[in-house]
């Protein structure tokens, strides 16, 4: 299904200046304040961890509102909100862009992207987020261009176009800024793009290297990867030990063709691939689903994690196993992996992490099969998190299966290029689709897990108070869990299912989380029957913005 993105008007709000904006070094964004969330996910590792414990297992009951807005908009919301001393940049859908006084809710200045018509965009019109530096905000854009913005007035510096939109190249996640490098991964899985990650200059937005994900080695029959998809189209990771960015591709275009056979690999479609953020050159890559056809996009966060001192990557992928491989030197190894929801793909895992494919589940033209987990997965974009303080990370999951069978379809530039007719499925018997599971990344054990009966499609943040905090759909909560033992502490309902990434942040000694609310992504528009479990959700984007009551906020 596509959806079209409306045209809309350029409005910069006033300029509002505030007296003194901080600027973002290098050294900042590798070492960030407690106090401040300046990557998507608080740090270059991916954790979704705030340091900040003002809040925490004791008194986060005694969350009140400290300020909201509205965005007026009925699409996905699923961006984190930016914080740098106490200025907030936060995405709605449609690439609007507001700069908010992050104390007060006040709105500083306000950029809507002006879409063209004729913008297709796979799984609705959404954001994750901005990157920030120097004192520049940077955002992409579902037409493909990159945009940096003066921070404190929103004047745009520059403006770039990565590829050409009407291809289906889009922009949807936030960048990832290393040194003077903006890097960024495209959109168009599901249209026959040919995926690649490229690095800008920061100042000058000028190309500094472009690395393709679907690569002409022999692995794709005749010159197929030049529509071969592997987009990277969520954010890297970056490890700054080894100067090694890890960054997640997708499925490949079309999900399934006839002319592949058994025995091509496409890669680097579903894999993670470890690059040099300086020259965008491909040091090793690690496969998830070789030959995917069934759209399990390996884009899912590469969260880097010590265990027992080994440099560690962990990755909770959507064809339902969760990966632990090691990345000594920037170099990719299987260590080990284990199913955390309902798979029935792989008939057994290698100890080489060359999965065995069952092949009563791998779908063809003229072949229907059952699959599970389907082809949203077992876990989508919306991240995981970890706490330092547990060793666990904290997993948003789905259960549910699909029937799949393969169909022809020819290329032909800027349509659907899928080659898949699907219906996905509850697991009979359950009761839930979605499932919030605290998980050992050494070992794959889970130490709690908690059922909701919607699907789950909110990222998740952990802090240092030891509280848990994510979002559910139809009941349309925001809910605070004790990190030990899943006990529901707090929950607040807010105007629509949540689909955003919270964060946390301070100022002046107060401690803050945000979220959107704001249903929209995938779900409406692809999972069929089982959207029926969300059909009344009511729609429209709010951020909300919650702290702790005052009595216990003056106990410092
Ligand atoms: O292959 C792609 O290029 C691509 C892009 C996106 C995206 O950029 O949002 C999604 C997907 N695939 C996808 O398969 C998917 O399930 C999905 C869900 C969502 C969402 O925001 O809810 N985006 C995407
Ligand atoms: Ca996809």
């Amino acid at each position: 299904m596509i959806l079209s993105a409306t045209a809309f008007a350029v409005s910069v709000g006033s300029a509002h200046a505030s007296d003194s904006y901080s600027p973002v070094t290098s050294e900042r964004l590798k070492d960030p304040e407690a106090s401040n969330w300046l990557h998507w996910r608080g740090n270059y590792e991916g954790w979704g961890y705030s340091p900040l414990d003002q809040i925490n297992t004791t008194n986060v009951a005694d969350l009140e509102v400290a300020w909201t807005i509205s965005s007026g908009v009925t699409e996905g919301h699923e961006a984190a909100p930016i914080v740098n001393d106490g200025m907030m940049f936060v995405t709605g859908a449609y690439n609007n862009l507001y700069a908010l006084d992050a104390t007060t809710g006040e709105l500083l200045w306000h950029y809507k992207r002006q879409l063209p018509e004729d913008v297709v965009v796979c799984c609705d019109v959404v954001n994750r987020g901005v990157a920030v530096h120097g004192d520049t905000v940077y955002m992409g854009t579902l037409d493909a261009h990159l945009l940096a913005f003066d921070a404190e007035s929103g004047k745009i510096k520059w403006d770039i176009t990565v590829e050409n939109y009407k291809d289906r190249y889009a922009l949807t996640s936030a960048p990832v800024i290393i040194d003077d490098n903006i890097i960024v991964g495209v959109h168009g899985g599901e249209y026959g793009v040919r995926g690649f990650i490229a690095a800008y200059d920061v100042n000058s937005g000028e190309e500094t290297w472009k690395t393709f994900t679907a690569v002409d080695d022999g692995s794709w029959p005749g010159d197929t990867y030049e529509h071969g998809g592997a987009p990277p189209w969520l954010s890297g990771t970056y490890d700054e030990e080894t100067n090694t960015l890890f960054w997640g591709t997708g499925n490949p275009s079309p999900w399934i063709d006839p002319a592949r056979g058994d025995d091509h690999d496409l890669r680097w479609s579903v894999s993670v691939v470890a690059l040099n953020p300086d020259t965008g050159e491909l040091k090793d890559a690690y496969q998830y689903s070789p030959n995917d056809a069934w759209d399990y996009d390996g884009t899912n966060e590469p969260m880097l994690i010590d265990i027992d001192g080994e440099p560690s990557i962990v990755s909770p992928q959507r064809n339902g196993w969760l990966y632990r491989l090691s990345r000594d030197n920037g170099e990719i190894d299987f260590v080990d992996a284990w199913p955390f929801a309902e798979t029935n793909i792989y008939a057994d895992m290698g100890t080489d992490g060359v999965p065995i494919v069952d092949a009563a589940h791998r779908p063809a033209v003229g072949k229907t099969v059952d699959a599970c987990p389907a082809f949203l997965g077992a876990k989508n974009w919306m991240p995981a998190a970890y706490d330092p303080n547990t060793e666990l990370m904290y997993v948003p999951t789905n259960e549910w299966c699909m029937k799949i069978r393969g169909a022809q379809v020819e290329y032909s530039a800027g349509q659907p290029y899928v080659g898949a007719e699907f219906e996905m499925y509850q697991v009979p018997g359950n009761d839930h689709v979605g499932q919030l599971q605290a998980i050992d990344p050494a070992t794959g054990d889970v130490a709690w897990a908690n059922n909701f009966t919607a699907p789950l499609w909110s990222g998740v943040l952990t802090t240092g108070g030891g509280v848990v905090f994510t979002g559910n759909l139809d009941e349309r909560k925001f809910m605070a869990f004790d990190a030990e033992n899943g006990d529901e502490l707090w929950s607040m309902t807010t105007n629509s299912g949540i689909v955003g990434t919270p964060v946390s942040y301070s100022v002046d000694g107060t401690q803050y989380v945000a979220v959107w609310s704001g249903f929209g992504g995938a779900i409406p528009l692809w999972a069929g029957p089982v959207a029926q479990l969300t059909e009344n959700i009511p729609m429209g984007g709010t951020l909300w913005v919650f702290k702790l009551k005052q009595s216990w906020t003056t106990k410092g």
